[in-house]
Formats: C-alpha cells, structure tokens, sequence
C-alpha cells in the first residue's frame, strides 16, 4: 500500500528560524512560508534530492500541534508522510484492519493540493502516520 516517503515533518516554535538554519547552516532549498488556515499550522519545505522535509508552525488558538510542542519545546520530528495510489482505498483497508483514521476519516487537501489522512500514532510504532493521494 505505502509507496514513496514523501516527506518528513518537523514542528518547530520559530518558522522562521527553523527555515535559516536549514538556508544557512545546512545549504538547504528553503520554501517561503505557507499559512495552512484550514489545518492550524504554517508550513515551510525543504526540497531534498530524494524526498522533503516539512517544517511546521502552530497557526490559530488550537493547532493541533500545540500540544507537541509543550512537550517538545525545541521542536521535533512530527510525522512522516508516505504516498499511496488510492486514499480512499488505504483508509477502507486500514479502519478494516481496526487502525484509527483521524479527523473522522474524511481527507482534506494538504499543502501540496492532494487530498492526505493522518493516522494514529499509538496505531504505528509511536509515529503520527499522514498518508498522501501520489
Ligand atoms: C498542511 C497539511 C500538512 C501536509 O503535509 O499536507 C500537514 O502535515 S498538517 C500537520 C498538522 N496536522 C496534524 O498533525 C493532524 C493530525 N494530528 C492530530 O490529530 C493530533 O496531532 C494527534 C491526535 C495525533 C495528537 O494530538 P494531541 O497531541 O493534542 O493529543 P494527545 O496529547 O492526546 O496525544 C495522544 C497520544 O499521542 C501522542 N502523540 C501526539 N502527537 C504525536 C506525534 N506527532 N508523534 C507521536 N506521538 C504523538 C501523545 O504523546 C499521546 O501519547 P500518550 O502516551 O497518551 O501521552
Ligand atoms: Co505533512
């Protein structure tokens, strides 16, 4: 089902920071950042030869990465994103196979224009898992 990783989040309490760090010290391609209104974060990425690195900011009063980043003050690896050929599919196999779907199952349009789902980190080894329409 998971093919291509197409990118790795980071949640960071300075977007802009974060972002310098990668131009900077780490010779990075870095993206201007992205207001995300619909998802409660900010996203920058960073365009690797082999896949992206997505910074994340907290945007609004209840960001679901707020809570992350109590617990993470220096930021943090978020979630990984893999791609599959069929969402809706994955999502039918995967409440089959009794793992959470959040946000009620329906997909929303990621930063990339596709349609994506998040899945529960207690379901996937401690990891938040998004999925991606390749
Ligand atoms: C613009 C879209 C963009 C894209 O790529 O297209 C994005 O990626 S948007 C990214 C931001 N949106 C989301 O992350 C949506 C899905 N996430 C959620 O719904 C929440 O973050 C959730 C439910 C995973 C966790 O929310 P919260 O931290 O408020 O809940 P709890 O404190 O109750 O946590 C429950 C339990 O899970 C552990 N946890 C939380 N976040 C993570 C994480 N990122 N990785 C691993 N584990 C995580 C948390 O520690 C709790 O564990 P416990 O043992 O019970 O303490
Ligand atoms: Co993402």
């Amino acid at each position: 089902m998971i093919g291509r990783l197409n990118h790795v989040a980071i949640a960071v309490g300075d977007i802009a920071k974060a972002s310098a760090v990668y131009r900077d010290t780490l010779g990075a391609e870095v993206s201007a950042p992205v207001a995300q209104t619909e998802h409660g974060v900010t996203t920058v990425f960073i365009t690797l030869p082999n896949t992206k690195i997505e910074l994340l900011e907290p945007l609004g009063a209840d960001s679901p990465i707020a809570k992350f980043l109590e617990r993470n003050a220096d930021g943090g690896i978020h979630h990984v994103c893999y791609e599959v050929d069929d969402i809706l599919a994955a999502r039918d196999k995967l409440i089959a196979d009794g793992a959470r779907v959040l946000g009620g199952g329906e997909p929303k349009i990621g930063a990339h224009g596709k349609p994506v789902l998040f899945l529960h980190p207690k379901d996937f080894c401690g990891t938040l898992v998004e999925l991606e329409q390749a």
